[in-house]
């Protein structure tokens, strides 16, 4: 069979970039609120509640069916096309966001609100397509190939734009004016368009290749096509129904957390927005040393290891190896130990750990998920452990265990991603992984549209008798039973995890066992 331009390992792994450049910013405009929730409330003049109403806005075109129409959409258009006006819209979006805040449309606060409503009304419609037709195009490029591995891949660069943007936002912010946040972050979109514009040209090319070699063009697989007597199987699916609630609800407790998390640390434990005395540059700097000097000793060890005699290694290199790496690790905590020191002390930065977790976590926990299955038992851990995470971080007051909550959600955040999307390839047959996608993506939306405003909300509500003396930065927001709400959907997630179970062990999809992504 003639070679196309997939063929070249180097060619997939440039095209995997290219679109996944789309993933960071979007994720990162989607999730810098977080990082700057104080700021806006001041700057704005907006209360929590508001705060979560423009978070929950974003879903607002999804709850009624945008991302199924924009999946029907991309279907009938193609990647390209599909790619350039979603992709577009999300920019747009962005930038009228962007406006409003910069008081383009105006200055006053129910003026800023309505554009920066609508802003993220139209973000959020292009955000979420961008997302499905990027997995598409993952699919189109990798299949046959690293596919488990690019889609993890992918995940872990919107993962890397949600830390960044909740971690960076602050220090964009900190002249006095979160206007550069999100100016920034809506730039960030169009550079990443202009990646994709790049993409577009191999794209154009590839199809070429594959209709000159008889392979069908990506238009012609009429059998990816949206159907709805295909929707209405699926919806009609015990083992689909229970996943796609879950994703629902496990998302409504985690994504509407992160846009609170950094207010929850600088509220509770005092955290600060501000970083300390020892200059910003100078610990990014230092961080960014003490990373590339704890991988040249890895190299090193990796060297050294692989030069060890076969018969001498063969028992005891797991435990070395875990020693070593422990000792290397402890070794980097503490050559870091002052920017951990600062860091661990910064709302925003701490939480951003989370998501930066989640980039190495989620391929390992998807590894074993390959290797010995179990993916409905290890949905229900990470489940349980959100439970875990929220009692620790409302009930309790302590700050270890703080740590130990977020540290815990970090876990559950990788945990059951990294079990879910698989799994759904398992219960739906290939071809129809668009719609069964598009479908979870919508459920997503309407748990998500909930629970933004949802903590806003009632943190306003349980909080509404000092909130004049929160505005004058005399008191803290007691946050202890808008967390306490998620620990109950920790609660419900597992529950549902242990009904997909149930239903599995049924229907024989064999989600418990091992290579489940093959
Ligand atoms: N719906 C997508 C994209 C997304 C990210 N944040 C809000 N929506 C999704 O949930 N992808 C899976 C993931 O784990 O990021």
């Amino acid at each position: 069979m003639q070679k196309t331009l997939r063929d070249s390992a180097a060619l997939r792994w440039l095209v995997l970039i290219l679109i996944s450049s789309l993933l960071f910013s979007t994720y990162w405009f989607y999730d810098f609120y977080g990082g700057i929730k104080g700021l806006m409330e001041r700057e704005m003049g907006i209360s929590s509640e508001e705060y979560g109403r423009i978070m929950s806005s974003t879903t607002f075109a999804n709850v009624i069916g945008m991302i199924i129409l924009g999946g029907i959409i991309l279907d009938r258009w193609g990647i390209r096309l599909a790619g350039l006006v979603f992709g577009g819209l999300s920019f747009l979006g962005a930038i009228i966001s962007a406006a409003a805040v910069a008081g383009w449309f105006g200055d006053d606060k129910s003026t800023m609100l309505i554009w920066s409503i609508t802003g993220r009304v139209l973000f959020g419609i292009g955000m979420e397509v961008v997302c499905v037709m990027v997995t598409r195009t993952i699919v189109k490029w990798f299949m046959g190939y690293e596919m488990a591995l690019a889609m993890a891949l992918n995940i872990g660069f919107g993962r890397l734009g949600t830390a960044m943007g909740m971690a960076v936002a602050p220090d964009l912010a900190a002249g006095g004016s979160i206007s550069p946040a999100f100016s920034f972050a809506a730039i960030l979109i169009g550079i990443s368009l202009v990646f994709f514009i790049i993409y577009i040209f191999f794209d154009l090319k590839i199809d070429k290749q594959r209709s000159e070699s008889g392979i069908v063009t990506e238009g012609e697989v009429d059998e990816e096509k949206f159907r709805f007597a295909d929707f209405r199987k699926l919806i009609t699916n015990r083992s689909f129904i229970y996943i796609a609630l879950l994703c629902m609800v496990f998302y409504s407790a985690v994504f509407p957390l992160l846009a609170y998390a950094p207010d929850l640390l600088v509220n509770k434990y005092g955290f600060s927005y501000e970083m300390g005395s020892q200059g910003e540059f100078a610990m990014f700097g230092s961080a960014v040393l003490g990373t590339a000097f704890i991988f040249v000793l890895l190299l090193i060890f990796g060297l050294s290891f692989s030069m060890i005699p076969r018969s001498l290694k063969k028992n005891g290199h797991k435990l070395l190896s875990f020693m070593v790496i422990s000792v290397l690790f402890l070794g980097y905590v503490y050559i870091l130990r002052d920017v951990f020191s600062e860091w661990l002390v910064n709302g925003p930065k701490t939480a951003s750990l989370i998501p930066m977790g989640t980039i190495l976590f989620t391929p390992i926990f998807g590894s074993i998920v390959d290797k010995r299955g179990k993916a409905a038992t290890l949905m229900m851990i990470g489940s349980a452990l959100l439970v875990f995470a929220y009692l620790s971080l409302s009930v309790f007051n302590h700050v270890y265990l703080g740590y130990l909550g977020l540290i815990s959600l970090g876990i559950a955040f990788s945990l059951v991603p990294a079990a879910m999307w698989p799994a759904v390839a398992r219960i739906v047959a290939e071809n129809r992984l668009g719609t069964a996608y598009g479908t979870m993506f919508t459920l997503q939306n309407w748990g998500l549209a909930a629970f933004f405003w949802g903590i806003g909300a009632l943190l306003d509500f349980v909080n509404r008798h000092r909130l004049s003396d929160i505005e004058a930065e005399t008191a803290a927001y007691d946050y202890t039973i808008p967390v306490l709400m998620l620990a109950l959907l920790g609660v419900i997630s597992a529950w549902l995890a242990y009904k997909l179970k149930q239903a599995d062990k049924l229907q024989g999809y064999g989600l418990e066992n091992p290579g489940i992504t093959q």
